[in-house]
């Protein structure tokens, strides 16, 4: 097993007197897809703002390679390659799919607005986008405006710009929401391509079970902000306590 890419140490965060996310230690490695789940309120979009900086932890810490960025804002953390998909609110809806994912390349590349100034650069840049846009079998649609996409395509252009922003770890919190499912399997296929790339860290909040099977290497499953069970998914999905108290006695999906 590789070190690990990102650990969470002790993590918590109190609202009030409310405990959201209660001491939780987990470490994940590259290469490795982990699916987050847990009943609703268990705490697992907030412990995603904790990794990616949306919240500060009341105590423990958040560290990748040896670097800690508990403390560092989230577009601090962004440049430390934690990658975290927004539904919608990284697109420029104005803006053409390439241009889109021709802005994320440029702002990845660290060049500001003026480089479109220049004829070569601007044309590695759109080479580049249009890589973003093969891999997430959007070339087609490469001139539609982001608004007038469908709503699954809308999402695959999601994960472009996240690819094209290259990070180390990628963060879906349920990335088929609302997506048709004919869209379904691209998504997912996009999503289990990441981790072939050995050097890429993959998390996922999810709560269809369909999805959690399919794409898994470990489950996660929080509980009143707690770290409940940890392991492969068949383990975790057999053990008694998890299927107690998340999934119900009977083992069905609580989707
Ligand atoms: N900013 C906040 N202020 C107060 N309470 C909060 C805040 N954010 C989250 N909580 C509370 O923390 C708990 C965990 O919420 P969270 O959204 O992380 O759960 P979740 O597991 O993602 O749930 P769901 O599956 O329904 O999205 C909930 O009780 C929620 O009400």
């Amino acid at each position: 097993m590789p070190d690990p890419s990102l650990v969470t140490e002790g993590l918590t965060i109190r609202f009030g007197g409310h405990v959201a996310v209660n001491n939780v230690s987990c470490a994940f490695h590259p290469g490795e897809l982990t699916v987050i789940v847990g009943p609703n309120g268990a705490g697992k979009t907030t412990y995603f703002n904790l990794i990616s900086g949306q919240l500060s932890p009341s105590e423990g810490t958040v560290r990748k390679g040896g670097t800690d960025l508990t403390r560092m804002a989230p577009s601090a953390r962004a440049r430390h390659g934690i990658g975290r998909a927004f539904q919608l609110t990284n697109l420029f809806p104005n803006l053409s799919v390439l241009e889109n994912i021709r802005l994320a390349v440029q702002a990845r590349s660290g060049h500001g607005w003026r480089m479109f100034s220049n004829v070569g650069r601007f044309s590695t840049l759109t080479q580049e986008a249009r890589h973003y846009l093969e891999a997430t079998k959007l070339s087609e649609k490469a001139d539609m405006l982001a608004a007038e996409l469908p709503h699954g395509d809308q999402r695959k252009l999601e994960v472009a710009l996240l690819m094209a922003m290259e990070p180390d770890i990628y963060m879906f919190d349920e990335p088929t929401a609302g997506m048709s499912l004919d869209h379904t399997p691209d998504v997912l296929d996009l999503i289990a391509a990441l981790k072939q790339d050995k050097t890429k860290t993959v998390l996922l909040v999810e709560h269809k079970m369909s999805v959690v099977r399919a794409l898994a290497d470990r489950i996660i499953v929080l509980h009143n902000g707690e770290l409940l069970a940890d392991g492969p998914p068949d383990e975790v999905m057999q053990s008694q306590i998890v299927r107690d108290v998340y999934l119900g006695s009977s083992g069905e999906d609580a989707a």
